[in-house]
């Protein structure tokens, strides 16, 4: 490990416990607006978990005791289930992906909602937390937004947590965050070695300044928490990224394709950013068994990225208003 990650190590990482509830919200009061916080879910058919993540903001980090949390934001990403109404009846404003931005049309992908949620949202400060966790916690909210508040030279900060695989009634305790450890940390240990220290690097839940995402290009797909990380280091450097244990993340895991499918957007980020402009393939073939032998499939591999918000007249407008 790098002598530099080490000590970011001892200085960037924290425990959710290390910053309470009223010192977060003095530390926010002293803030003005600069401590408005916009709490974004991204979600596709997720019904089942998005109504009790949402209700547990609200009753924990939105109210008159505790008005850490200023908004929370659904963008929902071209759900078939109701998605929309149950995160609507847990008291989360709900934005369809294809109302933000009618200029631009909408893109599948977890990226396109996430860069589309800058333009309907009014906080200095965005917390993205995924819709499908369950036994959600509002720990992993005021945690990362914690250092936000009270380290003003901190943009962007990771949750970090133990990540138990649990799939068909077996649990391995520390066996989820397959892309995680197959794909995005060898890559960035072997191409992005000053981001070595960053334990849960794809995790869904994180905070950042709108003063830094708006200037960050946001690939569309599942590539987009690797290349914001890359990007945020090349933009405002190491020592302006963080992490916060928050505990234990429980999720709905993918299959090994649809992860197999995941690994190659990543993949393909870390490509463009290693070498601009040269294109890899950007397609996927994949095999199932079949009565008549292994059938391939060939799937597109995310290649589109949206442009800074920033270079966008909507948005300026948008923050203007
Ligand atoms: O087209 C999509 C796909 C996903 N999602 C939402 O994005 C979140 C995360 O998606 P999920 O499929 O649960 O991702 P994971 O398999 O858990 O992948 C992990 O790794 C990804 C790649 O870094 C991250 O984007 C995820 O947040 C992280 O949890 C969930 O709320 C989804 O509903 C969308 O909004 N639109
Ligand atoms: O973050 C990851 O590595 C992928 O989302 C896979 O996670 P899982 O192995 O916990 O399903």
């Amino acid at each position: 490990m790098l002598d530099e990650v080490e000590r970011w190590l001892a200085t960037r990482s924290w425990s959710a416990a290390d910053r309470p509830l009223d010192l977060l919200l003095a530390a926010k009061r002293a803030a003005g607006p600069a401590g408005t916080i916009s709490v974004v879910l991204p979600a596709l058919d997720e019904e089942a978990t998005v109504g009790e993540i949402v209700g547990t903001i609200r009753r924990d980090l939105m109210t008159p005791d505790v008005p850490l949390v200023d908004e929370v934001v659904v963008v929902d990403s071209g759900s078939r289930d109701a998605t929309a109404r149950v995160a609507a009846d847990a008291g989360a404003t709900v934005v369809d992906r294809d109302a933000v931005l009618p200029r631009v049309p909408a893109v599948s992908g977890k990226g396109e909602v996430l860069w589309r949620s800058l333009l309907v949202t009014r906080g200095e400060i965005i917390c993205f937390i995924d819709a499908d966790l369950r036994e959600f916690d509002s720990r992993f909210v005021s945690g990362i937004v914690g250092p936000l508040l009270t380290e003003p030279s901190v943009q962007l900060v990771k949750a970090m947590y133990d990540r138990p695989l649990e799939t068909g009634g077996t649990v391995v305790p520390a066996g989820g965050g397959r892309v995680t450890e197959l794909v995005a940390r060898p890559l960035l240990n072997l191409h992005w070695p000053r981001l070595a220290g960053f334990v849960q690097p794809l995790g869904g839940e994180y905070a950042a300044r709108r003063s830094l995402l708006e200037r960050l290009p946001f690939p569309v797909g599942y590539g987009v928490e690797l290349g914001m990380l890359i990007d945020s280091l090349a933009l405002v450097g190491l020592d302006a990224l963080g992490q916060v244990d928050v505990g234990v993340r429980h999720h709905r895991h993918q299959s090994g394709q649809a992860l197999g499918r995941m690994a190659a957007a990543i993949y393909r980020t870390a490509h463009l950013r290693l070498a601009r402009g040269h294109l890899v393939r950007p397609r996927l073939t994949q095999y199932d068994r079949a009565s008549s032998g292994f059938v391939p499939s060939t799937h597109e591999v995310d290649t589109e990225e949206r442009p800074p918000m920033l270079d966008v007249p909507e948005y300026l407008h948008h923050r203007a208003a």
